[in-house]
């Protein structure tokens, strides 16, 4: 069982890690030190700054060294970033799911994460498997539900379908309470009021300050994290041409020919071939113009993991070498993200967390570069990052919970 700290210690760390009354007026609080000091500062206008002018900013200073840049310019947060011990108690709204059981087991593993409350319509009176710091039943809760719980809870995840969490997030804004929310949808990708987290990418403060945070998709973290370190290189009149390929689990746990088993035998399936809502998010969520990404997705017969190679066009002729120092030094003090050599294989990454890029094949011309990255979608490509995000938000060490290797 998990030993919760005393009321009292619980209550005054919580009045001192949440202050901001109100969603509309930025969501900052001091639940993470950032630096050397903790961060108090309740600033709207940085969580309100447009994403794509964040992605560039983090990564402009690559530029000014040119190629030879020898450090992370948004490193994580080490365990002297961590600023609280005191267990968060979670609510989980579309735990049977699989991100929902992802998150389960990695909650489940997590010394200061106590997860209270898990929702399904259709388990609802039945006991949580794999959960053994307490005896939790799953509930069916709807939004007046979790506002009634709120007072019990200091962050919610949402696993819920596109489309479905409007209704619990509007009337936790309603509420007094700031509880944290992560988004595993959609929803709120594109919505400034939100901060969008892929630590590697943003500014890691932004997100520990956040109390509204979009996790982004799985193709789209492969994607961003396979094109971003070569963002100041990129041949901006040309196409960024993505080709994934995801394992079925992808698709959710409601049946449709993209899980559906029988027909991925020995098969492949390709959907949305453009317009994939994770084309428009890599592009925007880089600084890129909606048609210099073109993402074309797959669903194939394995479980779990996504393969993408990526075609990018360069401005000036580079190699393969260059090309692959530069990711190094980009991601270098990244646990989760891993440069290698050759192109990585997707059965390498099922049930791994971190994101695997490499291949770095230079054409003839000097001016593409072909790169694989793989994720494994139920991971990095969800839980494992909702987990990153919420360990900077609610001022644990980044990677606390998370089996790095
Ligand atoms: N699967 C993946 O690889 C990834 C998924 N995501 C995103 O994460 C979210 C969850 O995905 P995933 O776990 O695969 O989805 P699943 O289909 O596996 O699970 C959905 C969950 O939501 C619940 N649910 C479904 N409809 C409703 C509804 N109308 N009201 C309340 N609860 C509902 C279901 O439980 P019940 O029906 O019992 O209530 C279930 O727990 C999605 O937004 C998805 O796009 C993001 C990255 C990767
Ligand atoms: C195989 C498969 O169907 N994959 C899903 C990706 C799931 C995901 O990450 O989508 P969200 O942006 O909705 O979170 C899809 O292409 O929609």
């Amino acid at each position: 069982m998990l030993s919760s700290a005393p009321m009292a210690m619980r209550a005054a760390a919580r009045r001192a890690v949440r202050s901001s009354p109100s969603i509309t007026t930025a969501p900052n609080s001091n639940r993470c030190v950032v630096g050397l000091n903790y961060s108090r500062s309740f600033s709207s206008a940085r969580s309100a700054r447009p994403i794509a002018h964040r992605v560039v900013s983090g990564i402009a200073s690559q530029q000014q060294r040119g190629y030879a840049a020898t450090t992370n310019p948004n490193p994580p947060l080490g365990k002297k970033n961590a600023s609280n011990d005191v267990p968060s108690r979670i609510g989980l709204i579309g735990a049977r799911g699989y991100t929902g059981q992802a998150l389960v087991e990695l909650l489940n593993n997590h010394p200061y994460m106590d997860l209270r409350h898990v929702s399904s319509r259709e388990l609802a009176g039945q006991e949580l498997q794999g959960y053994s710091k307490r005896k939790i039943t799953y509930e069916n809760l709807d939004a007046e539900a979790v506002l009634q719980l709120d007072s019990e809870v200091d962050c919610w995840i949402m696993a819920l379908p596109n489309g479905v969490c409007k209704p619990f997030v509007d009337i936790l804004n309603q509420g007094e309470k700031k509880s944290l929310i992560v988004d595993l949808s959609a929803d709120y990708r594109f919505d400034d009021s939100w901060t969008y987290g892929l630590p590697e990418l943003q500014k890691r403060s932004d997100i520990c300050q956040s109390s509204r945070i979009s996790n982004p998709g799985c193709y789209s973290t492969g994607s961003q994290l396979g094109i971003g370190a070569l963002l100041d290189h990129i041949d901006r009149s040309k196409t960024i041409n993505v080709f994934g390929v995801s394992g079925y689990s992808g698709a959710g746990t409601k049946p449709s020919p993209k899980n559906d088993v029988k027909l991925l035998h020995d098969n492949l399936i390709a959907y949305s071939l453009t317009g994939h809502i994770h084309e428009r998010e890599v592009a925007h969520s880089l600084g890129l113009g909606q048609s210099e990404v073109a993402l074309m997705p797959h669903v194939a017969s394995w479980f779990r993991g996504i393969h993408l190679t990526i075609s990018i066009p360069l401005k000036e002729k580079m190699d393969s070498r260059t090309i692959r120092q530069i990711y190094q030094d980009r991601y270098a003090g990244e646990k989760l993200v891993k440069v290698v050599g050759e192109a990585p294989l997707v059965k390498d990454i099922a049930g791994k967390h971190h994101v695997e890029i490499g291949g770095f094949a230079v054409d003839s011309t000097g001016k593409r570069v072909v790169v694989a990255a793989t994720i494994d979608n139920l991971s990095k490509g969800a839980a494992t990052q909702c987990l990153q995000n919420m360990n900077l938000a609610l001022g644990y060490a980044e990677y606390e919970g998370i089996p790095v290797e």
